[in-house]
């Protein structure tokens, strides 16, 4: 149970069960919001939303990129809470590492659909919603491999700059109702990540201005942010949440 004053506002945010999403699922409970966290796993949302606090959160479980899920979440966020205010598309994958010369051309599909299409669908959903309400906000979480390119992570950094294109469009169309945002972290520490830091946390640190890698609750704080009365004239945009690291790229 928690004691912080309600909000009154609502979140919907999926691949939310641990990781970055989960962690924006803490930043906005701690300010007062009710979430609806989805994911594929669903002892993982249970866990997450005893958490979080029943009194807060709910769940819904299934595929991000599946319509008929994202109608399901959009839906089942309505009964229970009555409204939506924000959106966080933060459910991505990357499961290939290695030269473009050799990228599965259906492993990149699915890369797309979970990265771009999944958003896609469920900002159209959320939008119905808000058509019959309130507006709101949205923010996709996209990634540095978006703004700049990684080398062997060719399908991922594409369909990061797809999303934060995406990001742009939606912006224009549904103004002045809805605002839309993203957010590009550089390394953050998730399970998602582990393979870029395990057992070299300190050397991976020393690159960063800031001196450290990412936790889940920076991108909870940027997310705070763009959700909030404080970013009310910001539409559009890319917030690199980096530790500093992109200022590395004019040295040498
Ligand atoms: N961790 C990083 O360094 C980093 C950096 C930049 C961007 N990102 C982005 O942040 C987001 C969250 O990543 P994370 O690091 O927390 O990873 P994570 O693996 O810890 O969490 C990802 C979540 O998304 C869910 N998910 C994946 N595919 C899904 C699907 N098809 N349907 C529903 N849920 C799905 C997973 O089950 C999990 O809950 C991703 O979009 C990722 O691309 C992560």
């Amino acid at each position: 149970m928690t004691t912080v004053e309600p909000t009154g506002k609502v979140a919907l945010i999926t691949g939310a069960s641990r990781g970055i999403g989960y962690g924006v699922a803490e930043a906005l409970v701690a300010r007062g919001d009710r979430v609806c966290i989805t994911g594929r796993n669903e002892d993982a949302l249970k866990e997450a939303v005893e958490q979080l606090g029943a009194d807060r959160a709910i769940y819904v479980a299934g595929k991000a990129h599946d319509e008929a899920h994202q109608a399901l979440a959009v839906e089942r966020v309505m009964e229970a809470f009555g409204r939506v205010d924000h959106l966080v598309n933060n459910a991505g994958t990357n499961p290939v590492f290695g030269p473009v010369a050799d990228l599965d051309l259906n492993v990149a599909r699915k890369v797309f659909e979970t990265n771009v299409i999944s958003a896609l669908g469920f900002a159209q959903k959320t939008w119905h919603a808000w058509q019959k309400d309130n507006g709101g906000t949205i923010v996709n979480i996209a990634s540095v491999a978006g703004v700049a390119p990684s080398p062997f992570i060719a399908a991922y950094g594409v369909s990061k700059a797809a999303l934060i294109n995406l990001t742009q469009q939606l912006a224009h169309e549904f103004a002045p109702k809805v605002r839309v945002n993203s957010i590009s972290p550089a390394v953050v520490k998730t399970k998602f990540a582990q393979a870029l830091y395990e057992g070299r946390e300190e050397e991976a640190a020393a690159s960063y201005p800031l001196g450290r890698l990412g936790v889940p609750s920076d991108i909870g704080g940027a997310t705070a942010f763009l959700t909030s009365e404080q970013s009310a004239w910001v539409t559009g945009q890319n917030l690199v949440v980096d530790g500093g690291i992109f200022l590395n790229a004019g040295v040498g």
